[in-house]
């Protein structure tokens, strides 16, 4: 006879069981937010938005797109996603107008440089990574030795940022790179306007995980007297523009790291274990 177990929880009421299949059928469809941004990008609707002045209706968008009319009722639902996730604001029943983070993904836009994050849109939501993300399951089964591949190289057997990811798919190889120099580019301008002090009677920073030094070398920029080392792995440094104002270091932050007053990591997910940060 088959032992009965007590229920591990009460059976759910009518009004949670309601709430529950709503919450089913949000949580299963809510990629589709990040497929209506990349559509977004692919159009070019930011661009178009800020190039028709900074607000637009669906006919503008339609006609500055080049779009066929008989699309414009499938564009209004995109748009209206687009509005309820926060990627654009509709202030008026069918005008469209840019945010702070649209404004990111238009063509051109300069905050402290280039500041277009189209990079990051196109990467993250690349079918690369699609697929690393659905094989998640098979991953899981799979009992490999160790070193774990990550879910990425177990799919496609590549390494994002590496040689064997330039083979698989120069052009996606390019856009993770673009991914990363859009990241590494934006935010120190900020943190010096508005962190001024913490740099404060500094005199030496080693930038940990610093990338291609672009964020100490705008430190330098501001605060010219403070001596800074740049620490990245050996194929990050040997790709990064000669500078005399950084010291930069080839090295593994979990072997050695440049004596300074201070040191920094910003963005960095550094492990040694590739599998932890899905590289
Ligand atoms: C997201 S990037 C951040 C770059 C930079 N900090 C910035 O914000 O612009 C992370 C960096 O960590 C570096 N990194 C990863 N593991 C590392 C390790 N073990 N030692 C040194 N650097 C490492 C990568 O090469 C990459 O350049």
């Amino acid at each position: 006879m088959a032992a009965h177990h007590a229920p591990t929880m009460a059976v759910p009421t009518d009004a949670q069981l309601i709430q529950a299949q709503a919450d089913l059928w949000r949580h299963s469809l809510c990629y589709f937010t990040p497929m209506a941004l990349r559509c977004a990008v692919q159009l070019g609707i930011p661009t178009a938005i800020h190039r028709l002045g900074g607000t637009a209706s669906l006919s503008d968008l339609v006609t500055a797109l080049s779009l066929p009319p008989s699309k414009t009722p499938y564009l209004g639902r995109i748009m209206r996603l687009l509005v309820t996730s926060g990627v654009l604001a509709s202030h008026e029943a069918g005008i469209y107008s840019l945010v702070p983070l649209s404004y990111l993904l238009v063509d051109g836009v300069f905050i402290d440089g280039e500041a277009s994050q189209v990079a990051i849109v196109l990467a993250a939501t690349s079918r690369h990574y699609l697929e690393a993300a659905m094989g998640l399951a098979d991953w899981f089964k799979k009992d490999v030795a160790h070193p774990l591949p990550a879910p990425f190289e177990d799919v496609h057997g590549a390494t994002i940022l590496e040689e064997s990811m330039a083979l698989l798919d120069p052009e996606a190889h390019e856009v993770i790179h673009e991914a990363v120099a859009a990241h590494d580019h934006m935010g120190i301008g900020t943190i010096l306007r508005e962190c001024h002090d913490l740099f404060k009677g500094l005199e030496s920073l080693t930038d940990c995980c610093g990338g291609d030094g672009t964020t100490a070398r705008a430190i330098v920029q501001a605060f010219p007297h403070i001596k800074i080392h740049v620490l990245d792995l050996p194929k990050v440094i040997e790709k990064a523009p000669p500078s005399d104002a950084v010291n930069y270091v080839a090295g593994d932050l979990f072997h050695s790291i440049p004596a300074a007053q201070a040191v920094m990591l910003k963005d960095s997910m550094a492990t040694n274990d590739k599998s932890e940060i899905g590289y």
